[in-house]
């Protein structure tokens, strides 16, 4: 039976990613299209806690498809893993009648989604928003595609200076302990070699790769290294390959928070758009605690609780490959 639900607030929460904004669209559209009131929550869990939750209507989405971050802002908020944190937010919305939550986010966000619905009497359901890539249920997640295009427009310019100098870059790129990002820039930016948190490299390999590209009279090399690699950041994996190879100059750049800004791509929107109008359409047919995601080229429902005890090894094998193949 369908349930009569009558109010939904929409939240982001943990990093910000470009595709948000599209997303937020779409749930505030399809959720009035069914004639839901809809409410949007400032500042993740935080705006819950703090009663930042302000009514929306078709216009407050106008002209934001097109934009980074989040209209709604995000957080990160310890409160919310407090039973106190907890129960304040859920006065706030029943102060308002609201009986969904759609949060869009990572993991955490999930985690906390969770745990929300499972002490309260609130139907949620799950976006994956993150640059990570690191949820299981979806193939992609919202940002990961405009991540890696502006990856790969840094290390095309830094190619150049490379190239003209005959450096070697390492080039330290995010994802906390996930290395979807560094696998896919590297094979877009045809870089020599890259280091994933999920893959143990040695720096003796790294040097044989390096060594044996120099002998066959490459000008220069780049090397991604992911955030969360073991033997440690761009700086540190420098410092040791210099020690035993000194056959380029070495260059660092980390790219930082650049990489989870500006305008989403097409396929981002597109994707942020299909979340969010599938989101809102499972919870008017009852769905809750669960997530909705690209599986192929279809929008899949995932129960929250198999998408976060299910860790996902999300790098495609033939790419893995790849990059020691078409680097030679
Ligand atoms: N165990 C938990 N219980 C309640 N809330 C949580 C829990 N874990 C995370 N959260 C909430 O989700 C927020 C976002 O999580 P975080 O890990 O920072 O980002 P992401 O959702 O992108 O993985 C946290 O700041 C916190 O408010
Ligand atoms: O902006 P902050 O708080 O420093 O967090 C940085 C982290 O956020 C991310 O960009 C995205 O992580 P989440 O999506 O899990 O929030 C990571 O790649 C990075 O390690
Ligand atoms: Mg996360």
């Amino acid at each position: 039976m369908k349930p009569n639900i009558k109010n939904i607030a929409v939240l982001t929460s943990g990093g910000d990613a470009p595709g948000m904004n599209a997303c937020i669209r779409a749930v505030v559209r399809t959720g009035i299209y069914n004639g839901i009131n809809m409410f949007g929550v400032l500042q993740g869990y935080q705006g819950l806690i703090n009663n930042n939750i302000i009514p929306m209507d078709a216009r407050s989405v106008s002209n934001i498809i097109h934009l980074g971050g989040t209209i709604l802002k995000t957080a990160r908020c310890l409160e919310f893993k407090t039973d106190e944190g907890m129960e304040i937010a859920y006065q706030n919305l029943k102060a308002r009648d609201i009986d969904g939550l759609i949060v869009i986010g990572g993991d955490g966000t999930f985690t906390g989604a969770r745990n929300f619905s499972n002490k309260y009497n609130i139907r949620v359901m799950g976006i994956p928003g993150t640059i990570d890539n690191d949820l299981y249920g979806s193939d992609f997640t919202l940002g990961y595609d405009t991540a890696i295009n502006t990856v790969i427009e840094a290390i095309d310019k830094i190619r150049d200076t490379a190239d003209s100098h005959d450096r070697l870059f390492f080039i330290e790129v995010m994802g906390r302990d996930s290395g979807c990002i560094a696998l896919r820039s590297a094979v877009a930016s045809g870089a020599e070699a890259v280091l994933l948190p999920e893959r143990h490299t040695s720096i003796d390999e790294l040097v044989s790769q390096l060594a044996s590209g120099a002998s066959t009279k490459k000008s220069s090399s780049i090397v991604i290294v992911s955030e969360g690699h073991k033997a440690g950041g761009a700086y540190d994996i420098a410092k040791q390959v210099k020690e035993q190879f000194n056959h380029y100059d070495t260059k660092v750049t980390i790219l930082g928070h650049l990489q989870r800004g500006g305008s989403p791509s097409s396929f981002d929107r597109i994707l942020g758009s299909r979340l969010g109008f599938a989101a809102v359409n499972e919870m008017l047919q009852g769905t809750s605690k669960a997530m909705v995601g690209l599986r192929g080229n279809e929008i899949k429902t995932t129960g929250i609780d198999e998408a976060l005890s299910r860790h996902s090894f999300k790098l495609e094998n033939d790419l893995l490959e790849m990059t020691k193949v078409l680097s030679i």
